[in-house]
């Protein structure tokens, strides 16, 4: 493998001052009158030809700011980075646009900051603009723009650009879905090319579906590294512990995929189809999931949800017992059954089931046990009318002629 990056042991201290005034001071004075702030601590990884990587981290993590020491835009306050190709960087959206001009003029300006030659510019403008969409608007001044016409635009020169390395910040959430599902095959396409690319997101579907290793940080460290279904795991986990104000939440026996209090613990999860008699289930065909569960105290309001992955540890379908305004108090030392019975309107397949029990809406708060993975099964074959992709819409169809 061809390592195109090296971050080596990035550290980056921010003074933190609490006036302009404590500043001047400073630099007079010769005292200290700053507060020193850790974003990045020690950070060391490679990244390598072809490869997507992630980085993950809840807000104030430390993401943007080795992105921005990756890309050149800040110095770190020490260690090294080794960049093997040319590095383009979609950072903070406007940057490197001048607002007054046109977006044609800033395929040049913007074009050659982020080094491409005025030769390049000239004969990439055209699929700049065809692959932007901006169509007239282009020779509109660009504070004429809205943010996903920026983004448009600086995607398009960046992607363009050629580079070895392109980072992306987040910035596919500005878009529409059009154009992100636009930029998202772009990438992968690049990615065939051998390029690497660099992406900081909160979208963690995009993550699993986009990256080959996922990075996490947490106050600016290094926290996990590795397959994006763990570490996105891992991140979930860290994220239910931020929101324990008592200190309750546990991974169960350091197991990855098992994390919460465990006030009610999940014993078993299974499907079974109702004509196949096996988790080897048709699509359309009613199947019934059975999550077995046991309180461990009194505990009201409790809600037991599911949510089915597909083999690239998408999101397909998930749903709970709170969405379905469905109240379960559970009695201390007393095991039950909690039931969903649906028809499996879903597209031939591998599928997983994650079960989790918590508190209102959602696992990352209040979690009595979360358990990722907990049984598969097969879709193979359809009960009734063929159809292909995800899930199965049951149209009604009808073509009636037209009176002209
Ligand atoms: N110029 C600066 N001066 C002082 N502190 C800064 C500066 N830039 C960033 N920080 C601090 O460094 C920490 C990391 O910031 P950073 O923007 O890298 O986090 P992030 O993980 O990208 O967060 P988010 O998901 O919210 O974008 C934050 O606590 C932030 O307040």
């Amino acid at each position: 493998m061809i390592k195109v990056l090296e971050v080596k042991n990035i550290t980056k201290i921010y003074k933190i001052y609490k006036s302009n005034f404590d500043r001047l001071k400073e630099i007079f004075t010769k005292k200290i009158y700053h507060k020193e702030f850790i974003s990045n601590n020690n950070i060391s990884f490679d990244l390598y030809e072809g490869e997507t990587l992630g980085i993950i981290g809840v807000n104030g993590a430390g993401k943007s700011t080795i992105l921005k020491i990756i890309a050149g835009v800040t110095e770190p306050t020490s260690g090294e980075i080794i960049r093997h190709g040319r590095v383009t960087a979609l950072l903070e959206l406007g940057t490197g646009f001048n607002e007054q001009l046109s977006g044609y003029e800033n395929i040049f300006l913007n074009g050659t900051l982020i080094g491409m030659t005025q030769k390049e510019c000239k004969e990439k403008a055209q699929d700049i603009i065809d692959f932007s969409e901006l169509g007239s608007y282009i020779d509109e001044p660009i504070l004429t723009y809205s943010s996903g016409m920026k983004m448009r635009l600086a995607f398009s020169i960046a992607i363009y650009s050629q580079p070895q390395i392109f980072i992306v910040d987040e910035a596919l959430s500005v878009g529409d879905a059009h154009f992100g599902a636009k930029c998202t095959k772009a990438l992968r396409e690049k990615k065939k090319q051998n390029m690497s690319i660099i992406y900081v997101s909160h979208d963690l579907n995009s993550l699993k579906l986009l990256c080959d290793r996922v990075i996490l940080l947490n106050q600016g460290s290094v926290e996990n590294e590795g397959d994006p279904e763990v570490v996105i795991n891992n991140y979930n986990f860290l994220i239910s512990k931020l929101n324990d104000a008592d200190e309750k939440i546990s991974m169960k026996d350091d197991c990855k995929n098992s994390f919460g209090t465990f006030d009610v613990e999940i014993i078993k999860v299974n499907i079974i189809g109702e004509d196949s008699n096996s988790n080897v289930i048709s699509s359309g065909e009613e199947a019934t999931i059975e999550i077995e569960i046991k309180s461990n105290k009194d505990i009201s309001n409790m809600t037991v949800g599911i949510m089915i992955r597909d083999k690239f540890a998408q999101d397909i379908f998930g749903t709970n017992t709170y969405y379905h305004n469905l109240n379960i108090d559970l009695k201390a030392n007393t095991y039950y059954t909690c039931s969903y019975k649906m028809a499996l309107n879903i597209g031939i397949g591998k599928y997983s089931i994650t079960a989790a029990l918590h508190s209102s809406d959602t696992h990352l708060k209040d979690c009595s046990h979360w358990l990722d993975n907990a049984t598969n099964f097969e879709v193979a074959g359809i009960v009734g009318e063929h159809f292909v992709g995800l899930c199965n819409l049951h149209p009604k169809i009808s073509c009636t002629e037209v009176v002209q």
